[in-house]
């Protein structure tokens, strides 16, 4: 488990985190969300005792990072700065990291193995693409069988095979109990990856609820439906309380109403319907939607039109 409270860490005049209060429960992954600059990293350093606060609590199964007596057999974390020291190969890299907390060599092997380092373990981690050195880093996050995993940005340079990977990994270690608290701005990929989210923005909460309830809150329902007679169940709809907006001679949109009761309406009329589908928002829409105003480096429209 891990527990924020009243977090707050500045930087000269500028408040990075802001009174931040939420706590990731183990079972399930939790994802990490917020515009550029939000404070999602600061946070996990924070959570890592890698930053003091000005102001608040940071604790990790009720005690502070520096208090953990073997912090790697409790916490492992990827951040977003690589820490490698690049002359030396991956397997020295790790042995090093698990030489410090007595953790075998058995166990270094089996996380090689897991991450897909094994062919590679022997070379120069300098010479590693991105990708590789993300599972690098996940593998040293792993040696210590962590109950409780902090990973700002894993997905960061994997292909879309290491994608699927990662994602199938930390739902795995969610589901054998462990505490997965996971940072991204892949909104897609986050939306199939986590169960609940934590959404800040300039270092505030915004969201913390479930992914569903995130996407469901902020974003319209609507259904698409394709009929030869959209004219006609147009109005019907509307007569209804349905809000219909017609796209060419046979498809309509429709919010404020649901699909079976569409369905209901086009029956009884007689009307036949080619295509029914409820569509929810996307992760990205309903993130854009809530955190418009927390956008620190937005880009304005552009002006004119592009070639
Ligand atoms: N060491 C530092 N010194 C000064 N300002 C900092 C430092 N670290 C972070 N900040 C500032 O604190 C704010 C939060 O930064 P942080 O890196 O935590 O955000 P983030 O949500 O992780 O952003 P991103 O998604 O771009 O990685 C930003 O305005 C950033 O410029």
């Amino acid at each position: 488990m891990i527990e924020a409270e009243n977090l707050t860490k500045r930087y000269g005049d500028r408040t990075a985190v802001d009174d931040l209060s939420f706590t990731v429960v183990p079972g399930r992954v939790t994802g990490f969300l917020g515009p550029n600059g939000a404070g999602k990293s600061t946070t996990m350093r924070l959570l890592l005792g890698l930053d003091r606060p000005h102001r608040g609590d940071a604790r990790i199964h009720g005690r502070h990072y520096v208090d953990l007596p073997e912090p790697m057999r409790v916490v492992g974390a990827l951040l977003e700065a690589r820490a490698v020291h690049t002359g030396r190969s991956a397997y020295n890299h790790l042995l090093c990291l698990a030489q410090t907390q007595g953790i075998s060599k058995k166990r270094l092997e089996e996380v090689v193995e897991l991450v897909g380092l094994t062919g590679v373990a022997r070379k120069r981690a300098g010479g590693f693409s991105l990708g590789m050195g993300q599972r690098l880093g996940i593998a040293a996050a792993l040696l210590g069988d962590p109950s409780v995993l902090i990973l700002d940005e894993p997905v960061n340079g994997l292909d879309p095979e290491g994608i699927v990977w990662i994602r199938t990994l930390m739902q795995r270690l969610a589901a054998e109990g462990r505490t997965v608290f996971v940072s991204s701005h892949l909104m897609n990929e986050m939306a199939v990856t986590a169960e609940h989210l934590i959404v800040i923005g300039r270092g505030r909460l915004i969201a913390d609820c479930s992914t569903e309830e995130f996407i469901e809150r902020s974003t319209e329902k609507m259904v698409v439906v394709r009929t030869p007679d959209a004219q006609r169940l147009a109005t019907v709809v509307a007569e209804e309380g349905g809000k219909v907006q017609p796209d060419g001679d046979s498809l309509l949109t429709v919010t404020h109403m649901e699909a079976p009761r569409i369905g209901e309406l086009a029956a009884a009329e007689g009307l036949v319907l080619h295509e029914l589908t409820p569509r929810r928002g996307s992760l990205e829409e309903a993130f854009m939607e809530l955190t418009r105003e927390s956008v620190e480096y937005g880009a304005s429209e552009p002006k004119g039109e592009l070639r």
